[in-house]
């Protein structure tokens, strides 16, 4: 099946890589968002406005890698015209707006569109679960162009190690001060910026005389436009509602 893509976010870093995936596909971008700063007067196609598309009616699917900051717009338009879409951008604080447009129309919402994060995801609430005494400390390394901290992939780590420590723990965002020992529920959130990292992270779990580490290294934006399209593939035949990573893989 051919799809009709709208790329929110297509001026940006993602936006540029998803554009040539995209290309390489069977799928066609047929509109994009972008800041107005960024737009030459080449790009025929990229709006500032969602309400400046022309045949909104013509698009298949929406995939989102810019900021928070447009999630209400975009959602407006998208339940508006009835899109089904992917929303890749982190940092996002009002989940509710998320999941109250996918009482509407069909959402996969995933802070990492790797194959591999996904799976890091379930190894490491295996090893929460097994190791209850172990201290857990989460870092993540990104290039220095990212808005916010600690990443979506950090959050989701968490979520993880939380559901396999019953839902008992609490992050720690960094550790600092004469008075900063930590706690047995804590998890500290490290975030290292610097040059071109793609995207790094590890979950340490620390015991007595022993330490197991579970890294992920990203070595190309490529696994994230490319498991950003197979999300749209998947959810262009879905009913409304909220889906993750997980739901996608599972469709497979
Ligand atoms: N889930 C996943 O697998 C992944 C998620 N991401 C996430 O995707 C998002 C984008 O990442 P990246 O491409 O590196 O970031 P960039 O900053 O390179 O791109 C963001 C894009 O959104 C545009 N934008 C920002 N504000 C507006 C606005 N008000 N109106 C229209 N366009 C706007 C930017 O334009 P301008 O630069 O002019 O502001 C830019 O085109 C981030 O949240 C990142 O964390 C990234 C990789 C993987
Ligand atoms: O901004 C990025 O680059 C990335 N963002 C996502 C995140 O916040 O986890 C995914 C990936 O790590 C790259």
């Amino acid at each position: 099946m051919e799809l009709n893509i709208l790329v929110v976010g297509q001026t940006g870093q993602m936006g540029r890589v998803l554009e040539q995936t995209i290309q390489k596909s069977p799928h066609h971008l047929v509109a994009g968002i972008g800041h107005p700063k960024d737009i030459t007067k080449e790009d025929v196609n990229i709006y500032s406005d969602f309400n400046d598309i022309p045949q909104p009616q013509d698009i298949d699917v929406i995939i989102d890698f810019s900021t928070p900051h447009l999630l209400e717009p975009l959602l407006n338009f998208a339940t508006k015209h009835k899109i089904p879409v992917v929303i890749a951008t982190t940092g996002i604080e009002n989940t509710k707006l998320i999941e109250k447009a996918s009482q509407a129309i069909p959402i996969v919402y995933a802070g990492n569109y790797s194959l591999g994060v996904n799976v890091l995801e379930k190894v490491a609430e295996v090893v929460a679960k097994a190791l209850k005494d172990f201290d857990i400390e989460i870092t993540e390394t990104h290039h220095n162009l990212k808005v916010d901290a600690p990443s979506g992939t950090a959050h989701m780590l968490f979520d993880a190690v939380n559901r396999g420590r019953d839902h008992t723990l609490t992050q720690h965002q960094g550790r600092h001060g004469l008075d900063a020992k930590r706690t047995k529920q804590e998890v500290g959130m490290h975030a290292l910026r610097g040059g071109t990292v793609v995207g790094t992270h590890t979950v340490s779990f620390f015991g007595t005389d022993e330490v197991i580490e579970l890294t992920h290294t990203a070595y190309s934006k490529q696994i994230f436009a490319q498991g950003s399209l197979k999300a749209a593939e998947f959810i262009v035949h879905q009913q409304p509602g909220l889906y993750d990573v997980n739901d996608v893989l599972e469709g497979e």
